[in-house]
């Protein structure tokens, strides 16, 4: 089996029965064992060691929580609750536990660059569950302001009965292969990418009533003009920027003349193994791909080093 991604291997046990007690979640949240992770304008607390580790604060820190502070409970470890808790209405609140810790609220993707495994995956939790919460505080059905049920897991409409669960927006991404000359399809999106001249697998969200293969038909034949067959899964990674699912395929091309969509992509290009393989060591001045953060530079790598799966 090969290694999570980062921002997968949450060790939590999201306590799926539990959280369905109201009455446990709150006495969870002034037990003195809990721990809590604070977050402000969705940045991560994180601890001065090198590498950091996740700022978790203990309830006598952080409790009593300021009134308009969301807060959330992502799971059990070791039958201990832990939460994450956005301190952005409360700038004195935020100021506080800084001061106090003398650690620091850092942007999580960086945070995600600079840790690795279950940190990564608890982080992901938090961000997105902490994000989705914060973004629907009114009822989508009737505009009632809703309330927060099984510690975040949903959120009650008591103005209209509805229930709302938190999203996740699949995206599929695909490094695209030409069998029969050794190369691989990369493409340069506007604006991140482009910025960092980086080029990457074809990316792009999935549409309704679509299924996976469908998706990386229609997004390498919109971003590149170019027709794929054999689309083989990879691997998925939890991408919380805001709440998506990143779906790794490998697929081969049907067809090779690049018709490339210029409103969306800068760039789209086929590059030979052996280039792919220096670019991966840095090394190459032609070509630069994305970090390990990101399940693009995984499914590039695989096929350079003609891995099976
Ligand atoms: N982890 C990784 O290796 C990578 C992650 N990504 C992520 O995948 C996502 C999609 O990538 P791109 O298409 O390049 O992104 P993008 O952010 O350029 O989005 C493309 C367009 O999709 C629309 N859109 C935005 N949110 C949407 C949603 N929830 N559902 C449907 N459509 C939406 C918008 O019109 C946007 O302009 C982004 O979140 C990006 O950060 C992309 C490439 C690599």
């Amino acid at each position: 089996m090969r290694e999570p991604h980062i921002f997968a291997d949450n060790p939590l046990n999201r306590g799926e029965v539990e959280r369905r007690d109201e009455e446990w979640i709150n006495v969870q949240a002034v037990d003195a064992r809990s721990k809590f992770l604070p977050f402000r304008n969705l940045n991560v607390l994180l601890t001065d060691d090198v590498p950091p580790e996740l700022g978790w604060v203990r309830t006598q820190q952080i409790q009593p929580l300021p009134p308009d502070a969301e807060w959330i409970f992502l799971g059990l470890l070791d039958d201990v609750a832990h939460f994450a808790v956005d301190l952005s209405r409360s700038e004195s609140d935020a100021d506080r536990v800084q001061d106090a810790t003398g650690w620091h609220f850092e942007d999580c993707r960086t945070a995600g660059e600079s840790m690795s495994g279950p940190n990564t995956g608890m982080l992901s939790q938090a961000r997105a569950q902490l994000d989705w919460n914060l973004r629907h505080g009114f009822c989508s059905i009737c505009g009632h302001a809703t309330n927060k049920g099984r510690g975040g897991q949903v959120r009650q409409c008591p103005g209209c009965n509805a229930s709302h669960f938190p999203r996740t927006d699949p995206v599929i991404i695909t490094v695209v292969v030409d069998v029969a000359r050794d190369r691989c399809l990369l493409g340069q999106s506007r604006g991140r990418l482009a910025r960092l001249r980086t080029y990457s697998a074809l990316a792009g969200f999935m549409d309704q009533g679509e299924c996976i293969e469908e998706a990386v038909a229609r997004e390498v034949m919109e971003e590149a003009g170019i027709r794929v067959k054999n689309v083989r899964y990879h691997s998925s990674q939890p991408w919380p920027f805001p709440s998506s699912l990143m779906i790794g395929c490998i697929a081969e091309a049907d067809t090779t003349d690049i018709n490339m969509d210029d409103v969306e992509m800068t760039d789209v290009k086929w590059f030979d193994r052996a280039e792919v393989l220096k670019a991966l060591d840095g090394e190459s001045d032609q070509l630069t791909v994305p970090g390990r953060i990101a399940i693009a530079h995984h499914l590039i790598k695989s096929w350079a080093n003609g891995e099976e799966f």
